[in-house]
C-alpha cells in the first residue's frame, strides 16, 4: 500500500507546497491548464501528455522534496567506488534527497527552476543524477501511473483552487523521514476557491 498510495499522496502534497510558494509558477500552470482543458472539461490521458510545463514543475518539486529518499542495496560482488574498495555483501543506504540537492549535479540546488527539466538540460546531466523512482531493475514499477495520477490531481485542484502556503522559502522547510519524506512542521497549505 505504502509503495503506491503514500508516495503519491506525499508527492502531490509536496507539489502543492512548491506551487503555493511560487505564485508566478502557479499562474503559468493555470494558463496551461486553461489552454489544454478549459475550465470544466474532464481530464483525459491524451491531454495529460500535453502538459509540458506541469511535467517540469512536478519533477522540480520532487527533486527538491524527494518523497522516497532512503533506499538500501547490498553488493553482490567486490566493487571499487571512486578508489574505495567495497567487499561483497556490504549493505548500503542511499540518500536520493542528498543526491537531488548535490551541487555537483545541480547548480544552485535550492533554486526552484522547472526549466532544469527541459529536454536539452536533461541531456546534459548523468541519467542517474535524478532518481525519483530509483533506477535499474528494481526501480518503481508504478512510475508512469504515479505521474499520471499526480497530473490528474493537480489538473483538477489547480483549476478550482488557488494554493497558498505559509512557507516563504525552501530553506525554511525542515524535513524528516517517516518512511516517506515529511516537513517537520506539516505542509501548511491552504486553498482558496477561484470563484
Ligand atoms: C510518486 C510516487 C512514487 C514514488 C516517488 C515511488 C518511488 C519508488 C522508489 C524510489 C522505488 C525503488 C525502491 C528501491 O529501489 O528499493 C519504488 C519501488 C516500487 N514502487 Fe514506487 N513510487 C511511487 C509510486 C508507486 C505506485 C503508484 C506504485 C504502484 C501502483 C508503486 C509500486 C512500487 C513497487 C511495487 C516497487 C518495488 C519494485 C521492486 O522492488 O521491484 N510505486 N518506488
Amino acid at each position: 500500500m505504502a509503495a503506491g498510495s503514500e508516495t503519491t499522496a506525499t508527492s502531490t502534497s509536496f507539489c502543492l507546497l512548491g506551487i503555493g510558494m511560487y505564485p508566478e509558477v502557479q499562474a503559468k500552470l493555470y494558463d496551461e491548464l486553461m489552454d489544454t482543458f478549459g475550465e470544466d472539461s474532464d481530464v483525459t490521458w491524451k491531454d495529460l501528455t500535453r502538459l509540458k510545463y506541469m511535467d517540469r514543475v512536478i519533477k522540480e518539486c520532487l527533486r527538491i522534496f524527494t518523497p522516497a529518499p532512503i533506499l538500501s542495496r547490498r553488493t553482490t560482488g567486490d566493487i571499487n567506488i571512486e578508489g574505495i574498495d567495497v567487499p561483497s555483501n556490504t549493505n548500503f543506504i542511499l540518500n536520493y534527497n542528498y543526491l537531488h540537492r548535490n551541487p555537483k549535479y545541480w547548480k544552485d540546488p535550492l533554486k526552484f527552476d522547472p526549466d532544469r527539466f527541459l529536454p536539452e538540460e536533461v541531456a546534459k546531466r548523468h541519467p542517474y543524477s535524478y532518481l525519483l523512482f530509483s533506477g535499474g531493475p528494481r526501480s518503481c514499477i508504478g512510475s508512469k501511473f504515479a505521474e499520471m495520477n499526480i497530473k490528474t490531481l493537480l489538473s483538477v485542484i489547480l483549476r478550482k483552487f488557488e494554493i497558498k502556503t505559509e512557507y516563504k522559502s525552501i530553506e525554511d522547510i525542515k524535513l524528516k523521514i517517516n518512511v516517506v519524506l515529511r516537513p517537520t512542521t506539516g505542509f501548511m497549505i491552504s486553498v482558496k476557491p477561484r470563484k
